[in-house]
């Protein structure tokens, strides 16, 4: 069964079009790049696998189940970064946590339990009792991250986790995800960095509403640096 599955995805904001029949297959445990130029269309994919937006035409199922005709079961699937912080600067690590743990419906020993793991998981439990202000832009980063993890959803989706930070920050942080699959969690991630993606990653080039190319970004590149692969496919005219 695969993690996510997305089949004929279509979505147009008034006459402009987003997505044209977007599909695709993501196993689990696996890490997958979703790369695109700005205004490919990762954002709109996101709101549609979020259920942000609902789609007039097409399928996604996260972990087996129908976003559309069982949402809660497929979201409670779901761990979701945005682009944009969500964290409580004033409220502890731990505190943020905690109060997402509950939302969550977690409490007592199997919360206390998520959130050790998860702190461990994102290598920030030394930071726990730290004000959310007082971390660098990395460790909040991390800290969101390790908030959708609580749950213990089967995917994980982050939308350019890494925008806006230097390449030490940006390197922890895809070095973390990726870690993250080898305890099963399949990831989507979209970016419009090439360099975030690693040759044994599955790659999905979203281009012009489309996607343009499905598979190995190793085998994508073509023996080529997948920045120069990507710009050739993207700058090409048509
Ligand atoms: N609210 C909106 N109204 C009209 N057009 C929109 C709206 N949001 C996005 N679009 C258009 O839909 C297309 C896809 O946008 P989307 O934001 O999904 O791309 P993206 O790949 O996430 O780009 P970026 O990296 O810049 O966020 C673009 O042409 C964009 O201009």
């Amino acid at each position: 069964m695969s993690a996510i599955r997305v089949e004929g995805l279509n979505y147009r904001y008034g006459a402009k079009q987003a997505l044209t029949d977007v599909g695709f297959e993501v196993g689990q445990g696996r890490f997958c790049a979703l790369l695109g130029p700005n205004g490919a269309g990762k954002s709109t994919l996101f709101n549609l696998l979020t259920r942000l937006f609902v789609p007039p035409a097409g399928q996604i199922h996260i972990a087996g189940h129908d976003l559309q005709r069982a949402s809660r079961a497929a979201l409670a699937q779901l761990g979701i970064v945005f682009q944009q912080s969500t964290l409580d600067l004033d409220l502890t690590v731990r505190q943020n946590l905690t109060y997402f743990a509950a939302l969550h419906g977690l409490s007592g020993k199997r919360r206390a339990l998520r959130i050790a793991y998860v702190l461990e998981r994102l290598d920030i439990a030394d930071r726990a009792e730290e004000k959310a202000r007082a971390l660098n832009g990395g460790h909040r980063r991390r800290t969101e991250i390790a908030r959708a993890l609580l749950h213990d959803p089967k995917v994980l989706l982050l939308d350019e986790p890494t925008v806006g930070f230097d390449a030490a920050a940006r390197a922890a942080i895809t070095d973390h995800v990726h870690d993250l699959t080898n305890d099963g969690t399949t990831v989507l991630w979209a970016t419009h960095l090439a360099d975030e993606v690693r040759p044994d990653d599955r790659l999905i080039v979203l281009h012009r509403t489309r996607v343009l190319r499905d598979g190995l970004a190793g085998e994508i590149a073509g023996g080529r640096p997948l920045q120069q692969a990507f710009l050739a496919m993207t700058q090409a005219p048509g």
